[in-house]
């Protein structure tokens, strides 16, 4: 017999899932979380604009896997953050969705059990509860818009928004971007292009239509405003660094070179640490004393962080997990973050006041 077929022939399964509008119905954030997140953006904006002296820092988890580990993380960077309030501004970084070089488990919204049984409604319930949990905590959030749909569950509760080094030359991201509420960092590409997050902001700032779901899910027409708020995020890449004096002043000159505003993020891990979380402390002094000599473009840095130093593999029994390391990327300790910042700020506090003056 002949088959006919000629769509779906590699799809195992559909199934519908919750819409924006039920999860929200069922987990509504409250008037805390809206005071946090409008306070966090309006800060951010404020940074980039440089009507705040401060610097802020992503900081945080290079993914959550563990709900309980990352709300002990919180209240410890919740500390941390007012006490250097007055020179740096603590953004956690609350990541869900992992972008693969190749395969591997792609966050908690995607698998939340980390057991390949993709629970992708429970992922993201677990996920909102988790960032209503940290906004009334009083943290402003952050996290990677990696899935396009994704934003519609989970935007409201986001200060600020990454676009990663796979997906920043990327129309799809571009256009999302375009249409996210809170300021977005495009990172360089893995191949350490800064031209691809340049032709971003460009693409960013300006209005698209596209495909896209509604809040009652229906697919839609999207039509966005633009997103003046975009930066870029050097983290190196072709196997060489860019956090240097030297990277970061042609960046200044790209960014110059295109009309974007000189506003520049360092993300202290990834290819400018050659991923070995020791070295990022270093690469945070070294952008410190640029600052200390005058630098205007630098501000933000990225810090991947969590309680207990390394990584681990996810292991064949979960109940080997180690409690507060890494199953992604590996980050620096608490103790070292702690120091880390502490330092910084020590560093900034008498400088940044008077820097752009
Ligand atoms: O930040 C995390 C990782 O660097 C990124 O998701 C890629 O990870 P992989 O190369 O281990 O797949
Ligand atoms: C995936 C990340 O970074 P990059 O896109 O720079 O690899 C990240 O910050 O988690």
């Amino acid at each position: 017999m002949t088959d006919n077929r000629v769509e779906d022939l590699n799809i195992g399964s559909i199934t519908p899932l919750i819409t924006p509008d039920q999860l929200k119905k069922e987990m509504p954030i409250s008037d805390e979380a809206v005071a946090c997140v409008q306070q966090g953006r309006q800060t951010v904006r404020d940074i980039l604009d440089r009507k705040d002296h401060r610097i802020f820092l992503v900081v945080g988890p290079c993914s959550i896997h563990d709900v309980d580990a990352a709300k002990d993380y919180a209240q410890r960077l919740k500390v941390l953050a007012e006490e250097v309030s007055d020179t740096l501004y603590l953004v956690m970084r609350v990541y869900f969705e992992k972008p693969r070089t190749t395969v591997g488990w792609k966050g908690l919204i995607n698998d939340p059990f980390m057991n390949d049984t993709f629970k992708i409604q429970e992922g993201l319930h677990i996920s909102r509860q988790l960032l209503l949990d940290l906004a009334e905590m009083g943290l402003p959030l952050s996290t990677e818009a990696l899935d396009p749909i994704s934003p519609q569950y989970l935007q409201d509760l986001i200060t600020w928004s990454a676009i990663g080094a796979r997906t920043t030359e990327s129309q799809t991201h571009r256009e999302m971007a375009s249409g996210l509420s809170s300021a977005v960092g495009f990172k360089n590409g893995t191949d350490g292009s800064l031209t691809v997050a340049t032709n971003a902001l460009m693409s960013v700032a300006n209005p698209h239509r596209f495909l896209g779901i509604d809040q009652s899910g229906s697919v839609s027409i999207v039509e966005t405003n633009g997103n003046n708020y975009g930066h870029v995020v050097l983290r190196g890449g072709g196997g060489k660094p860019n956090y240097d004096s030297v990277s970061v002043s042609l960046a200044e000159q790209a960014l110059e070179k295109a009309d974007l505003p000189n506003n520049i993020m360092v993300d202290c891990s990834h290819e400018n640490s050659s991923k070995k979380p020791e070295l990022q402390p270093l690469v945070m002094d070294n952008v410190t004393n640029q600052i200390l000599e005058g630098n205007q473009s630098i501000i933000g840095l990225m810090v991947e962080s969590n309680i207990k130093h390394g990584r681990q593999n996810i292991p064949a029994n979960l109940d080997d997990l180690e409690y507060g390391l890494s199953v992604t990327d590996g980050c620096i300790s608490w103790d070292e973050t702690e120091q880390a910042i502490r330092k910084m700020r020590d560093k900034l506090k008498d400088v940044l006041p008077k820097r752009n003056a």
